[in-house]
């Protein structure tokens, strides 16, 4: 059984998974448990598998975590073809790695081309056509990182998040709560609109949020990035195409 961890600006997530399944899943704040390693499962495994875009000292408490428990971390980093997927970006490993395994997991699911939406701290968009081939995308700020860009501008110190999201806010809170959720709903429907893929796959911690107020069904699947460690590690042990990693 392998750990897959996956280390996002705000949340860690993880997953035990035995081949493509995913048999249990967590998420831990980072900013909340420093001594977030502490909290992830540690019995039974057979080696950890993590995608990190965050700051290197996320990577190095997982290292010791790793040694205290005798197991190899492979760190997985984005290159210039997974499988049958072809990176778009002239620099591979500059891509984000949560962006690159969400596009292995997209294209391991099933055919046709596909546009996925992550939203936790960045809204980043990807493209992946019906031939395998990852077209870019984009990144914006997501929702709560809009009210923090907002906060850091301004004198605007909002004490709640209204429910109700109404086109034109009469008070301050609410007016903050409805600008920043419009924006994300805005690049989501026109970036479906546009862009006319087969399916639409929504990962991330705001998913939930934004997906109920979309114009097109978009599928939500809340643990995609760590489906494509699972694609990746299972890729690996098979010997077959694996993504470039370090073993650390
Ligand atoms: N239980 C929750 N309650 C409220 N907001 C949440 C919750 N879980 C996730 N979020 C939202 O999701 C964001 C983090 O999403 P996540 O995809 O884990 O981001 P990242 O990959 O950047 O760490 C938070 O900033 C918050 O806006
Ligand atoms: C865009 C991101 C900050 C998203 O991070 P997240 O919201 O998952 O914490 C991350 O994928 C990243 O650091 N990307 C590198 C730059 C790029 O993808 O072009
Ligand atoms: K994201």
């Amino acid at each position: 059984m392998n750990l897959l961890i996956d280390i996002g600006n705000t949340r860690v997530k993880w997953a035990l998974a035995r081949g493509h399944t995913l048999a249990e899943t967590g998420a831990i704040w980072r900013a909340r448990h420093p001594d977030w390693t502490a909290r992830l499962p540690s019995d039974s495994l057979d080696g950890i598998y993590v995608a990190s875009v965050a700051d290197d000292s996320a990577i190095q408490a997982l290292r010791i975590f790793a040694a205290d428990h005798a197991l190899a971390v492979h760190r997985v980093v984005s290159t210039a073809r997974s499988g049958p997927l072809v990176n778009a970006y002239a620099r591979p490993e500059r891509l984000g790695v949560d962006r690159w395994m969400a596009c292995v997991a997209a294209q391991a699911r099933a055919e046709g081309s596909v546009l996925i939406a992550d939203v936790g701290t960045a809204l980043t968009l990807d493209w992946v056509g019906a031939d395998g081939v990852h077209g870019g995308g984009l990144i914006a700020p997501g929702v709560n990182s809009m009210r923090l860009a907002l906060r850091n501008a301004t004198q605007l110190r909002p004490t709640h998040v209204p429910d109700e999201h109404a086109w034109l806010a009469r008070d301050t809170d609410s007016a903050i709560a409805a600008g920043t959720l419009r924006c994300a709903i805005a690049v989501l429907d026109s970036a479906a609109l546009d862009l006319a893929p087969d399916r639409l796959l929504l990962t991330g911690g705001e998913a939930e949020l934004l997906a109920p107020r979309l114009a097109r069904p978009w599928q939500v699947v809340p643990h995609l990035v760590l489906e494509g460690l699972a694609v990746h590690a299972e890729r690996e042990a098979r010997g077959g195409q694996p993504a470039r990693q370090r073993s650390e």
